[in-house]
Formats: C-alpha cells, structure tokens, sequence
C-alpha cells in the first residue's frame, strides 16, 4: 500500500482524514462495465443516485527516475453511483492505492479522467467534502481521542462542532474512551478514530484504504460491522481499497476487481446480499459462490500475464513500463 500522508504534511492545505488539494484532469467520457452475479439469493442492493465517483480510461505512468516509466493504471474505468459502497481489490501493488490517491486529488492521471461528485477531484476536496481514512491512521500522539476526531475543524479554521465530535465518538464506540491518548488505545480502537476523523466534516464522500489490514480478524470483523452501520446511516459515497475477498463481499454493493500491474477493470461484480448484511451471512452459500468467483478472477490476474499482455499491445517501450518491480532494478 502506498504510505498515507502524514498529517503533518495535509494539515495546512487539508485537515487529517480529509484529502489535500491537487491534480487535475483532462476530459474524456466515462464508461463502465458491470457485471451481475447469477442466481441472486435476495434482492438486488437500491440503486444508487447522483453522481459519486468516475474513472474514465484513466492511465497513471509514473517517472521512477533511473528505474524508468512505470505504468500503474491503464485505461481503468468504473463509477461509483451516489452513496453507493464500491471495493477495488486487486493483486499487492497493482495500483489501487494510487486510485484512490486521484480520487483525493494527490495524484494526476496521466491519461483519462476522474470525476468526483461530478466534478475535478481538487474542487471537491477543496471544499473538505471528501473523508479519508487510511491503514497507518495518523493520530496525533499529543492529543486525545476527543482532540484527534475534532483535528479537521481546527485545520480549516471552523469552529468545532462539538455535538458531531461526541456523536462519531458515540458511533464508533468510543465514548469511555475519548479522553485517552493514541499510545493507550488498541489498533482496533485507533482506526475508529481514523474512521469518525474521516466523517467529521460530513464529507461526501469516503476513501478508506486497507482501513482494517493490521488487525486480528475479530476485531476486524466486528469493525466490518460498525463501517456497514455508519455507511447505513449516513450513505455517504463509499471507495474502499482491500486485499480481502470476503470482506469486500461483506461491505460492497459492487467489486471492482482489477489485474496486476499495470491495473485494468477486469471486473465488475454486483454483490446481491440484502442489507444490513450480519455475520451468518458469511456461511451462506451464495456468499461464498460469489467469493469464489472473485477469487478466480484474481487468480486470472497473475503479475507475469499483464506484463506480457502490455508489451504484446504496446512494443518495446510498454515492456518497460509493465515490467516488475524486479525486472526494473535489474536493468538499472
Ligand atoms: N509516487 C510514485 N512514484 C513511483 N512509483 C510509484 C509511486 N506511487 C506508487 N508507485 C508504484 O506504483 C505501483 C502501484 O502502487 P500502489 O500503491 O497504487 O499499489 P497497491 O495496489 O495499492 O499496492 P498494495 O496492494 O500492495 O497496497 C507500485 O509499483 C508502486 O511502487
């Protein structure tokens, strides 16, 4: 995963748990695949409304010096509807942090366009409407929960809003616990925070990346729970970067599933459970036919296949930009 900002480094321009200012796009139109899985066991998630987030045939090659271009994206194309829950699951280093990294506007395509809310990421994020939380959750040390989830407000000179401060410490159940540092919180605990950080200034939209990666898998369950019940309550347009299967069928309306380096939409999967979803869902056939199904379309993804595939389509300057990690420092 791609390190999250410090907070040092986005309090000025944008508060912790709120994207910084950045990139900019060109126009092109947006198109997405999707794909409905059979025989749904409930009916099928509302629809989603408005416009939330777009990706159209967006590209990322990165300068990485003397290691040469590196591609990360490629003609990657989904949208996430309006308070709709989409995943994006791939292979370790395929490029979905860097998405999400343009979805908050600290990275420009280099081809292609994202749209957020309709519009160029940097707008949106300039008016704090878009909430980040991210795996290394970036707590101040000093400062208490309270303090923590309030940091938003202070970093764009509002007023703290002290009733929706108690009323996220409220949500992520933290309420016996506001007074306390990070170092006296759990892991678990302190990516509640994260998360009501994240919500503070009622963004609308939610970039969560690997948000519950470094814990044990029942605390990571039970927070599985709480986001599906924030997100319930709050529908806020939700993008969540994850390296697992289940929990993303757990969470999602859909599932983005892309291929290794350089990233392409290889799916787009429509999970049909009803909602609120529980834990007995888990065990449930149909959950786990569909987990399956994702798992597979991972698999087709080995990182050898998509080099080859892009210098076959591209010549001799693709097979370096789709070349591994390993195969770039080796010709250095
Ligand atoms: N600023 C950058 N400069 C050069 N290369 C970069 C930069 N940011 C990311 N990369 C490279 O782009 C590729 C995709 O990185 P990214 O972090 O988006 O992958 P990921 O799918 O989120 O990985 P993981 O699943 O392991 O978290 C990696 O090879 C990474 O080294």
């Amino acid at each position: 995963m791609t390190a999250a900002p410090s907070t040092a480094a986005t309090s000025a321009a944008a508060p912790a748990g709120t994207a910084a200012a950045g990139g900019t796009a060109p126009a092109v139109s947006a198109t997405a695949g999707t794909f409905t899985a059979g025989k749904p066991a409930v009916p099928a998630p509302r629809s989603p409304t408005g416009p939330g987030i777009g990706f159209a045939a967006v590209s990322k090659t990165f300068d990485a010096g003397r290691r040469g271009a590196l591609r990360a994206l490629d003609q990657v194309s989904f949208e996430v509807g309006g308070g709709e829950f989409v995943s994006l699951l791939g292979p370790s280093g395929c490029g979905k942090s860097t998405a999400l990294r343009m979805v908050a506007g600290l990275e420009a395509p280099t081809g292609g366009e994202v749209r957020v809310l309709g519009r160029p990421p940097a707008e949106v994020v300039s008016e704090h409407r878009l909430g980040i939380a991210f795996q290394d959750h970036a707590l101040l040390p000093w400062l208490d929960v309270r303090g923590n989830i309030a940091l938003p407000f202070r970093a764009v000179g509002r007023r703290v809003d002290r009733d929706l401060v108690d009323e996220l410490i409220e949500l992520v159940g933290l309420t016996a616990s506001a007074g306390l540092r990070p170092r006296e919180l759990s892991g678990g605990m302190r990516q509640r925070v994260s998360i009501a950080r994240s919500l503070v200034l009622r963004p609308d939209v939610l970039l969560l990346d690997e948000p519950f990666g470094a814990l044990d898998a029942v605390t990571r369950r039970r927070l599985n729970l709480e986001l599906q019940r924030i997100w319930a309550q709050r529908r806020i347009t939700t993008l969540m970067v994850t390296h697992a299967v289940d929990e993303a069928v757990l969470l999602s309306d859909r599932v983005v599933v892309m291929s290794a380096r350089p990233a392409r939409v290889v799916d787009v999967v429509t999970v049909p459970f009803d909602r609120p979803r529980g834990l007995e869902l888990l065990t449930d056939p149909a959950f786990h036919e569909l987990e399956d199904r994702l798992t597979r379309a991972l698999l087709t993804t080995a990182p050898g296949a998509a080099a080859t595939e892009a210098a076959e389509a591209d010549g001799p300057a693709a097979t370096r930009a789709g070349a591994t990690d390993a195969d770039l420092e080796e010709s250095s």
